[in-house]
């Protein structure tokens, strides 16, 4: 229970970047509404950098690079937009144990020290609220700790990533370059401070671990999911899905499994896919973030919204500490880790997925016959095979039945093998109905 306030709620913010920017002013610009919504004021007691001199617009009593301090101080909510590991770990670990609410938009941490800061929170009772953290604007991570509490959700699969939507959807319209959309997104406020975690699929893989907990009672870390980003994809694999009227999209996929030799297990990953332009998948452009939700009694749900970017993500912080200033002025306290379950997490290479493979191949008679053997000698089932000549050359598009992802890759690799196959044109999983 965290302990009551009666007077305003005193907040520390740590961050002052692109979410933290947005929140301080939000906060300025809605403290009336604020106010009422709570049931007393918020007040804003300091403001952690980096470089306090680099802030001018700030009242500079509110500055300090002395984070640490900050959290030691007199403050009811810590409000975290530092990023990364460290020292955001440390001062959120010694915010909880003393008792103050945490409210942060940081994926990493949570993915990787997530059952640590939930014991921190348990020890003291205070709240710790992440809505922030996966898919920026879009409120999912409440639906799925409350509003979904009473149902058996089955499956989670969407666009977690807004850099890396921004790149793919750029590049499937415009046929823009990588590197010049990448930086766009960096200058946008998109991208991490390191957009590596971005396009090598690490924030959407942490953002996946947190989707899957609070999906399974499960506690599922960064470790857990198969992460592939999309620095492999190149314009071929975009050409190659537009010829079968696909899109290519990065997705995390989270799954509860279950056959009979292994019982119940969750599956976990985030990788590039080929959907169908008719999928309402492929229309989410840009920035935006979009996530269905499989429950046994609820059915199918969708959530659809701003995933990144200062204002969107400042939302769902703000929206987050209005709920833990409330509950200190009731003297209550949210939802608590839910991983009950424990479920066992699934190994990627038993995972089955459908495969899209586009080979240059010689245009001569028995080179398909050559082709499907391989396939059939890993048991690997052919939904669609369409080959068209090209003078000397022709290509072969085949795409595959469900199969483990560990016979997927060996039939790729003995493919690739034969002589009458000059090249590997594309290689990716498809999601989303039959070819
Ligand atoms: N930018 C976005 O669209 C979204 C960001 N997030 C998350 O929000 C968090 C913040 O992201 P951004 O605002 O984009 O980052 P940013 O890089 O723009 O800002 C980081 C801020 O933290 C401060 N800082 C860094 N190290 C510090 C230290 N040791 N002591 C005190 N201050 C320190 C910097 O001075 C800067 O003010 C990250 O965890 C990010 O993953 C979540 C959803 C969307
Ligand atoms: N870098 C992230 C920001 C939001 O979480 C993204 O691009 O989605
Ligand atoms: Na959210």
């Amino acid at each position: 229970m965290s302990e009551r306030v009666r007077g305003p709620v005193r907040v520390a913010l740590l961050g002052y970047g692109t979410v933290g920017t947005e929140v301080a002013r939000l906060l300025e610009e809605h403290a009336t509404d604020f106010a009422a919504r709570v049931g007393t004021s918020i007040e804003l007691t300091g403001i952690a950098v980096r470089r306090p001199d680099r802030h001018p617009d700030v009242p500079a009593e509110l500055l300090t690079a002395d984070a640490a301090s900050l959290v030691n101080d007199d403050v009811d909510v810590v409000v975290e937009l530092i990023g990364g590991i460290e020292p955001a770990r440390t001062l959120l670990l010694d915010a909880l144990r003393a008792g103050k609410s945490v409210v942060t938009a940081n994926k990493a941490l949570l993915a990787e020290h997530g059952a640590e800061l939930f014991a921190a929170a348990d020890s003291s009772g205070a709240d710790l609220y992440f809505e922030a953290s996966v898919a920026g604007a879009i409120p999912l991570l409440r639906p799925l700790r409350e509003s979904l509490a009473g149902d058996r959700i089955t499956r989670v699969m969407g666009i977690v990533n807004g850099t890396t939507n921004f790149i793919l959807s750029a590049m499937d319209s415009s046929g823009a370059g990588y590197s010049e959309t990448l930086e766009e997104a960096a200058r946008l406020g998109y991208a991490e401070a390191d957009p590596t975690a971005d396009v090598d699929g690490f924030d959407a893989a942490s953002k996946a671990a947190i989707l899957a907990s609070l999906a399974f009672h499960t506690r599922v870390s960064a470790a857990d999911v198969y992460r592939e980003g999309i620095a492999e994809v190149t314009a071929s694999d975009i050409a190659a899905a537009k010829t079968l009227d696909r899109t290519v999209k990065l997705l995390a996929i989270c799954e509860r499994v279950s056959d009979t030799e292994n019982g119940e297990s969750v599956a976990v990953r985030v990788h590039p896919v080929m959907l169908p332009r008719k999928h309402p998948l492929s229309s989410v452009d840009g920035a935006f973030n979009a996530v269905y939700v499989e429950a046994d009694a609820a059915g199918e749900l969708m959530f659809y919204g701003q995933g990144a970017g200062g204002s969107p993500t400042a939302s769902a912080v703000l929206g987050d500490l209005i709920a833990v200033a409330r509950n200190r002025v009731q003297g209550s306290r949210g939802s608590r880790e839910s991983a009950y379950a424990a479920l066992p997490v699934r190994p990627f290479a038993q995972t089955t997925t459908r495969y899209h493979i586009s080979l240059d191949v010689a245009d001569r008679a028995g080179v398909l016959a050559q082709v499907a053997a391989v396939f059939a000698a890993h048991e690997v089932s052919i939904a669609v095979v369409r080959q068209r000549g090209r003078a000397q050359d022709a290509s072969l598009v085949v795409v595959t039945h469900s199969a483990s992802d560990a016979a997927l890759r060996a039939t790729v690799d003995d493919v690739a093998k034969l002589d009458a196959v000059h090249q590997v044109v594309s290689v990716m999983r498809v999601e989303g109905g039959e070819p």
